[in-house]
């Protein structure tokens, strides 16, 4: 067994990925596998490194007095050594008064090189995901970065020697430096972003979900859990205070034509996303550099499967057997769904380690949970981007209709009540904006971070259409009569849930896609090291996460005309806002790893993360 230099807890110096210069960092542990350390930088950013990066405390000690390194940095020190009048160079006494030991680094980078500075310029979209960063540059500027900007290397701050999105070199290759630059550029970008990803693997504390007790839970509590509040939602009274009906047997539950419809509502949904019909887009830089295309055509989709129930229910084709199959077809869509879990876990174990999600850790359950593959694809066929918008979000609006019609049916009623027209326009309303915003899923954190796991299949195949059609489930079997005067309340809440939403999204997405969109100019931003800015002001400047906001109030008013008779109907929202919160805590993790100090400047300048004076 190959043996090991340093130990774990020692204090050593490690070489900055794509720079000379040496950090004090502490190890955290060894790969005997891969042979690379895990280490900690005195920022906190976490790299693993390659024994040939790192150096013993001590080395530099003798280097410092004068000793003859023949390592490249050191040679490339005492060429810049002997010009001495740099007006980079610190004056001897400050070189010597050196005590603490980054600042002796400091020192040590001035000696060496002479360095310029030249921000890394990364696409708009960009998704390079694990990538630290330091300190902003400046804040508040509405362009968008300047490419072969050369800034003085300013080291007196801490943070700054550190950004990994800073090209280094010294002062005598200036000549060629705006040729050099962009080859640079793009170099340094490919070899951090793979470099970041490969040095990365979440370790065991770093698991979310509550790690792999909390995804256990979730995968096995989940479904059983689904099953309840369905059959509560079916009992006469369904308060919270009556004993839960007993789960039904697995095989009262299985019912193949079931199975077999659903499969078919499946195949079809495959079809219409296979059509060569749609604008092709790019999706978020990958990895290694490479862009995805995906073909928009969820609104199609969308259309034709309308044109299909119409022609269908024109037909006679029996809608009720959705609603009285109900729990058949929960049970159907949740074995499909572990299924599809297993093969994408088994498929992913062959798949190439830049092709895996950034999210994974290495441990099979957890994997098996989150998803190891980022983009799991059949050719063109892109497993998670189908499965997020398709089956489960348009089978979401056929369900909302079911029960519509199963209202009528069952209550005898002529016209739906207005408690399930305003509940299913709302959701319609939701999953078209969905659809006619397609694009804007390509930088979720759904498809960019996690991958295609248990998670994401359950929560768009099962969760999505039959929990999120609850509230018109419930209104099936307990109908609430909506005063006009309350009704158009709820529309006028619905409508500001709207507004905040999509204009967050949109002004997000738009941003993203063209910082400097003409139309965005009157808006305020930070810049990052990252070379993207965070904007500050418009919907952004409101609360940290506007759009869930707006997401939230939308849930609430899709509860409302279900009354305040039971709590049951209230599920989602109370639902909503504990996913809601989770995932901006997840989503600021991932923002303050990426963006570092400009992260913190953005958090001290909108305080409230998502109810504003709140939270
Ligand atoms: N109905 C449902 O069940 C669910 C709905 N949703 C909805 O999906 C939508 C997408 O959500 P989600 O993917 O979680 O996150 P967001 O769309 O909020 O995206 C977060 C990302 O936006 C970027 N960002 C954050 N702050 C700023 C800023 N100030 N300026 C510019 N960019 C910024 C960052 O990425 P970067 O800088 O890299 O671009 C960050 O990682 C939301 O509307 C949410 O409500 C989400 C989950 C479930
Ligand atoms: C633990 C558990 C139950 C996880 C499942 C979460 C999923 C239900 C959600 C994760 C992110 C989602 C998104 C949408 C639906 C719910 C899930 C899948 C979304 C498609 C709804 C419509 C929006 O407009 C959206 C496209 C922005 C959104 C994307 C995220």
């Amino acid at each position: 067994m190959p043996s090991r230099k340093f130990a774990d807890g020692e204090v050593v110096r490690g070489r900055w990925p794509g720079s000379s210069l040496y950090y004090e960092v502490e190890i955290l542990s060894h790969d005997s596998t891969s042979q690379l350390y895990t280490v900690k930088y005195k920022d906190g950013t976490e790299l693993e490194l390659k024994e040939n990066d790192i150096k013993p405390l001590t080395s530099f000690r003798q280097r410092k007095g004068g000793s003859t390194s023949s390592s490249p940095s050191r040679r490339r020190g005492s060429r810049s050594r002997s010009r001495s009048r740099s007006p980079g160079r610190p004056p001897k006494s400050a070189r010597r008064s050196a005590s603490a030991s980054h600042q002796a680094n400091i020192k040590e980078a001035r000696r060496e090189v002479e360095v310029k500075l030249t921000p890394l310029i990364l696409k708009p979209f960009g998704n390079s995901i694990s990538r630290y960063n330091g300190e902003p540059e400046h804040t508040e500027r509405n362009d968008i970065p300047h490419k072969n900007t050369q800034e003085k290397f300013n080291l007196s701050q801490e943070s700054s020697y550190i950004s990994t999105q800073y090209s280094l070199r010294p002062r005598r290759e200036e000549v060629k430096l705006k040729e050099i630059d962009s080859k640079e550029e793009k170099f340094i970008a490919k070899e951090l972003a793979v470099r970041t990803f490969e040095v990365t693997p979440i370790r065991a504390k770093d698991l979310e979900f509550g790690g792999v007790p909390g995804v256990f839970l979730i995968m096995f509590g989940l479904p059983v859990f689904l099953f309840l509040l369905l059959l509560m939602c079916k009992q006469k009274d369904p308060s919270l205070l009556n004993f839960p009906p007993p789960l039904p047997a697995l095989y009262e539950l299985w019912e193949t034509r079931v199975f077999g419809v659903y499969l078919l509502w499946f195949l079809i949904q495959v079809l219409f996303y296979l059509l060569p019909i749609g604008k092709v887009v790019e999706g978020t830089p990958l990895i290694d550099g490479r862009r995805l295309k995906y073909r928009l055509n969820g609104f199609y989709a969308f259309i034709l499967t309308s044109a299909v129930i119409g022609t269908s229910l024109f037909q006679g084709v029996e809608f009720h057997y959705v609603y009285s199959h109900f729990l058949q077809f929960a049970l159907g869509a949740t074995v499909f769904c572990v299924v599809l879990s297993v093969y994408l876990y088994m498929r992913s174990l062959k798949a190439p380690r830049n092709d895996l999600s950034p999210a994974s850790s290495g441990n099979a359950v957890y994997d098996f949970f989150i998803g190891r593959e980022l983009n799991p694809r059949i050719g063109t066929f892109d497993l998670k981007y189908f499965c997020e918008l398709r089956p489960g979000l348009i089978g979401w609006v056929v369900i909302n209709l079911v029960m519509l019609l199963a209202e009528m049916k069952i209550q005898d009623r002529a016209i739906p009540s207005l408690a399930m027209i305003l509940v299913n326009s709302f959701q319609l309303l939701y999953v078209v904006d969905a659809l006619w915003n397609e694009e804007a899923l390509l930088t979720t954190m759904d498809i960019i971070h996690d991958g295609f796991g248990f998670m994401l299949a359950f929560g768009d195949l099962v969760w999505v259409p039959f929990i999120y059609s609850f509230q018109a489930f419930y209104l099936v079997s307990h109908p609430n009569e909506v005063s006009w005067p309350m009704a158009s309340l709820i529309i006028v809440l619905k409508l500001c849930g709207y507004v905040i939403f999509r204009g967050a999204n949109s002004q997000k997405n738009a941003f993203r896609k063209n910082p400097s969109d003409p139309k965005l100019a009157h808006l305020k931003t930070i810049h990052t090291s990252m070379g993207k800015h965070l904007l500050v002001s418009g919907w952004w400047g409101f609360v940290r996460h506007p759009n869930y906001l707006g997401d939230l109030i939308m849930a609430l008013a899709w509860s409302l005309p279900c009354g305040f008779n039971h709590i049951l109907p209230y599920f989602y929202v109370i639902y909503f806002t504990m996913l809601l919160v989770h995932r901006e805590a997840r989503d600021e993790y991932h923002c303050k790893k990426k963006y570092g100090m400009a992260w913190e400047k953005y958090c001290q300048r909108v305080p409230y993360r998502i109810f504003p004076y709140i939270y």
